[in-house]
């Protein structure tokens, strides 16, 4: 990263420090960038669970409640330290979210968004019935924060000390997006099948970013409440939820910037429009919040990425990678002709379309194998098999002596197997470099802590070596800090054997590599498939072009109608007169 990128801080935490007290600011304004500063910390919360991890929260006020809440019954009640009272608030919050997210985090799409406004709802009238909170009339009471034995009770001091928060939030945040963790979080957007067949635990990732955003909402809401010295469930509704995600999505959701600024837009809107909107009418009511339901509509159809790509449209993110970082340690290949995959019995039904039936097959170390067949024969169905993507009906999978069955794409994918995809799964918003390196993912031991505190700068430049080195091999190098899917769609594919070689496998599976490759490109892949070949590496492919698969493959097995129709060298399949019949007829 650049100077500047790592640098930012500084200025920004002297600003925060010094411009609260320029008089010429009103204090007015200074109110006005309290609130704006408080929402500001919810919304880079939901840049991590909404704009990057793609799971829409409605519901986020509710965290800044338990964090609120917290912190006015320890303090006003049990006469704790404010600042005590901080690790217990993010405590709650991380624990209520780990509960709440064990059970909504399974659903997606709609059915998600609908889980959480069900919980919001739920969690206000906690709030708002139970005792222990105050019922409506809340907690008052709260003290003040203190620093240095003074009590901030002035709304300048306070400033300084909520937009310290905003950039302490800010630069964990980036710390973590730009982390293996944080990695795992951007790929679930897109690329989550992917993602789990390098090693990705996408379930925990998802987990990880809502319990991350839910503490950071908690921050946001003790500073709420020590500056607010008192609480009620008004704040924590799902009124509020909805506009914190407006915020996030009117900025940018997927941008920390972003947040930052739609948490301003919309907080002085909002004000303008209670001002205003009564005085219009000549009426009292929620007005703001039609209004902000017609903003969010046309922001929508105007501008979907938000306002803040529009306004940093120009400035590319290029990591300067570190050549000279230690190589990541290799596997040991399987002597050459020993066995490395055994499959028997292979079934799979979908009602009652068998795609794939009693097939069995093996494969031995260092041979490249061709699995072919026509359309609809069952090849990517044993390819998902193979990956745990999918489960058989019935039949074993062994691979070097573990069996498969059962066993997830994480686990399948430590083992040694890296598969491409037939519908090629790159993650739209990442760089051609960062899809590679997650293919290194369970090559790095990073966990989220040390990526928020940037302990992982050696492990990562290590991982981004690894995957230049992997990019340069299949002849990409130049491409690398291009957004993935502006490559021509062959070159995608190839980018998806760089990811797949990042894993350092025993055993590739690609599905249909040289579709839309050019003459050329297609011998260069060939080229490397046989170096790969000598490498001691197994490969099974599944490939339409007959011509690059007779001139590549050891042997080929071929499938139709989920039958496994024939086996053998490519010369002796080719005249095989049932093959010929079902496909290769044209081509014979
Ligand atoms: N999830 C699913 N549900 C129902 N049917 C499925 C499912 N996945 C695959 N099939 C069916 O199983 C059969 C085999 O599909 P598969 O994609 O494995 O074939 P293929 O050999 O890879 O074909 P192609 O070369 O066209 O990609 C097809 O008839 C397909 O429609």
């Amino acid at each position: 990263m650049s100077r500047a990128a790592v640098l930012w801080p500084l200025p920004a935490l002297a600003a925060c420090l010094l411009l609260p007290w320029l008089p010429v600011l009103p204090p007015f304004w200074i109110t006005l960038a309290n609130y704006i500063g408080i929402a500001a910390i919810v919304a880079i919360g939901l840049v991590v669970l909404t704009g990057v991890g793609g799971i829409t929260s409605f519901g986020q006020a509710s965290f800044l409640g338990f964090g609120a809440y917290t912190t006015a019954i320890l303090t006003a009640q049990a006469g704790l330290s404010p600042w005590l009272t901080l690790p217990a608030a993010l405590l709650v919050a991380a624990l209520a979210a780990l509960v709440i997210g064990a059970v909504t985090l399974r659903l997606s799409g709609h059915y998600l968004a609908l889980g959480t406004i069900a919980w919001g709802v739920a969690l206000y009238y906690t709030f708002a019935n139970l005792d222990l909170f105050g019922r409506n009339d809340g907690i008052s009471g709260i003290p003040p924060l203190r620093l240095f034995g003074v009590a901030l009770v002035d709304g300048r001091a306070y400033c300084s000390v909520i937009w310290v928060g905003v950039v302490l939030a800010a630069l964990a945040t980036g710390n973590l997006l730009d982390s293996r963790a944080g990695r795992a979080i951007r790929a679930l957007r897109g690329g989550a099948l992917a993602a789990a067949s390098f090693g990705v635990r996408t379930p925990q990732s998802r987990t990880l970013a809502f319990v991350y955003a839910a503490m950071l909402a908690a921050f946001a809401g003790w500073l709420y409440a020590h500056m607010q010295r008192s609480v009620n469930p008004t704040p924590f509704g799902i009124n509020a939820g909805i506009q914190y995600l407006l915020m996030a999505v009117v900025g940018g959701a997927g941008q920390i910037p972003g947040a930052i600024l739609g948490a301003g837009l919309v907080t002085v809107v909002n004000d303008l429009l209670q001002d205003w909107l009564p005085r219009i009418l000549g009426a009292h009511g929620n007005f703001e919040t039609i209004v902000f339901g017609a903003i969010l509509v046309l922001a929508l159809q105007t501008a979907p990425d938000g306002l803040w790509p529009l306004l940093a449209r120009h400035r590319p993110r290029r990591r300067r990678i570190r050549y000279d970082a230690p190589s990541l340690p290799h596997r040991q290949m399987p002597p050459r002709g020993s066995p490395v995959l055994e499959v028997e019995g292979l079934r799979r039904a979908f009602g009652g379309l068998v795609a794939v039936n009693d097939v069995s097959f093996r494969l031995a170390a260092g041979e490249i194998v061709g699995l072919i067949g026509p359309n609809g024969a069952g090849k990517s169905t044993t390819f998902n098999l193979l990956t745990g993507v999918d489960r058989p009906t019935a039949g074993s999978v062994s691979f070097l002596g573990h069996r498969l069955v059962g066993l997830g794409a994480p686990a399948i994918a430590r083992l040694g197997i890296a598969r491409t995809f037939q519908h090629v799964k790159l993650v739209p918003s990442m760089s051609v470099i960062e899809n590679v390196v997650i293919g290194a993912h369970l090559r790095g031991r990073a966990g989220p802590l040390r990526g928020l505190l940037r302990l992982d700068r050696a492990e990562e430049a290590q991982l981004h070596a690894e995957a230049a080195r992997q990019l340069a091999r299949v002849g990409l190098a130049e491409q690398a800090d291009r957004p993935a899917t502006s490559l021509a769609l062959g070159q995608q594919r190839v980018v998806e054997i760089a990811r797949a070689l990042c894993l350092d496998p025993v055993l590739l599976l690609l599905d249909e590599p040289a579709a839309g490759l050019r003459h050329n490109e297609k011998a260069e892949l060939a080229a490397l498939l046989r170096r790969l070949r000598g490498e001691g590496v197994t490969i099974l492919l599944v490939e339409h072009d007959m011509e690059f698969v007779m001139n590549l493959t050891d042997r080929l097995v071929v499938m139709d109608f989920g039958v496994k129709l024939a086996e053998g060298a490519p010369a002796a399949v080719r005249n095989d007169p049932a093959v010929i019949e079902a496909y290769l007829g044209s081509v014979a």
